[in-house]
């Protein structure tokens, strides 16, 4: 069998230069197209040039239609705004669509999910192994700890991250308030400034720290009268995003329209 199309957006970006690499040095997939934004610099040039590097005989696009409709699987990790026009492409090629990108409103959300309906969408703000088993151990400790046990999640990335919490803090947030048997919604604590009052107990609150070149750290705290827990990841590589979204795409080759997420993909 051919081995799947592979389609990266925003190839120019920090973790589309990541995905094109390893996509390239893959064994299971080709890369078959590169979408860029109307405007950048890199449209219609080779990638693998403007890159740096030598010609790849893949000209970087803006005609996300073309692109998209010559392949098996689409991989973004871009804004969510253009995540969601990409969507409603993947779906009109049925092609897999892996959604690294984070920062949704819920209205993104309700669009995504009318797209999964003609052909797979994986999604997960954060596609790294590590991650995805620290989500399942957040969900056991907050089971397991009681409500005199406060939760905070504490988050870290470079200085041109976009959104806030990031979509790894708010994973981990979802599942400790399902480890509590609530809905994030429920539970979040806005942001604190000023005079904020005591904390509420049961609240899970959230802080972003923004510097220099972190790749992403998250820490779990659940902190109660003379002890604390604190579960972190530490992520130091781009390169383990880029390794699930490729296991995500070669993943989801064969399963039926419908959102999937990385636990499905890593079996957890
Ligand atoms: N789920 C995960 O494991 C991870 C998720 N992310 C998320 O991925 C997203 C991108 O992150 P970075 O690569 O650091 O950002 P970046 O800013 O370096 O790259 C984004 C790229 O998308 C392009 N883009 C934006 N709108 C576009 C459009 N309409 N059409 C085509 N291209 C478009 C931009 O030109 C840019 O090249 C963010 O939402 C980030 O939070 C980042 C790392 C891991
Ligand atoms: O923007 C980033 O860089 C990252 N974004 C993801 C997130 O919002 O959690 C994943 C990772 O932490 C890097």
């Amino acid at each position: 069998m051919e081995k799947p199309g592979i389609v990266i957006t925003g190839a120019s970006g920090r973790m589309g230069q990541m995905l094109v690499r390893t996509v390239l040095g893959s064994d299971q997939a080709r890369l078959v197209g590169a979408i860029e934004r109307e405007g950048n610099p890199w449209i219609g040039r080779d990638l693998g040039e403007a890159m740096g590097g030598a010609a790849l005989g893949i000209t970087v696009t803006d005609d996300a239609v073309e692109a998209i409709a010559k392949a098996q699987a689409v991989i973004d990790f871009t804004a969510p705004a253009a995540t969601v026009a990409f969507a409603e492409l993947a779906a009109q090629a049925r092609a897999v669509h892996v959604i690294g990108t984070t920062g949704f409103e819920s209205a993104d959300l309700d669009k995504l999910r009318a797209a999964a309906r003609h052909a797979p969408i994986i999604r997960a703000g954060n596609m790294s192994l590590g991650v995805n088993l620290l989500v399942g151990l957040t969900r056991k400790v907050a089971a397991a700890l009681g409500e005199d046990w406060d939760i905070e999640v504490v988050e870290a990335h470079h200085n041109r991250k976009v959104d806030a919490p990031s979509g790894t803090a708010l994973m981990l947030g979802e599942a400790a308030a399902a480890g509590r048997g609530h809905g994030l919604d429920e539970l979040r604590t806005p942001a604190r400034e000023g005079i904020t009052g005591a904390r509420v107990p049961g609240s899970i609150g959230f802080s972003a720290i923004r510097g220099g070149d972190i790749v992403g750290e998250h820490d779990v705290i659940f902190a109660t009268a003379g002890e604390r827990v604190v579960l972190r990841h530490l992520a130091t590589d781009r390169a383990i995003f880029a390794r699930g979204a490729l296991r995500a795409a070669l993943w989801g080759q064969d399963k039926g329209p419908g959102e999937y997420d990385m636990a499905d993909v890593l079996g957890l």
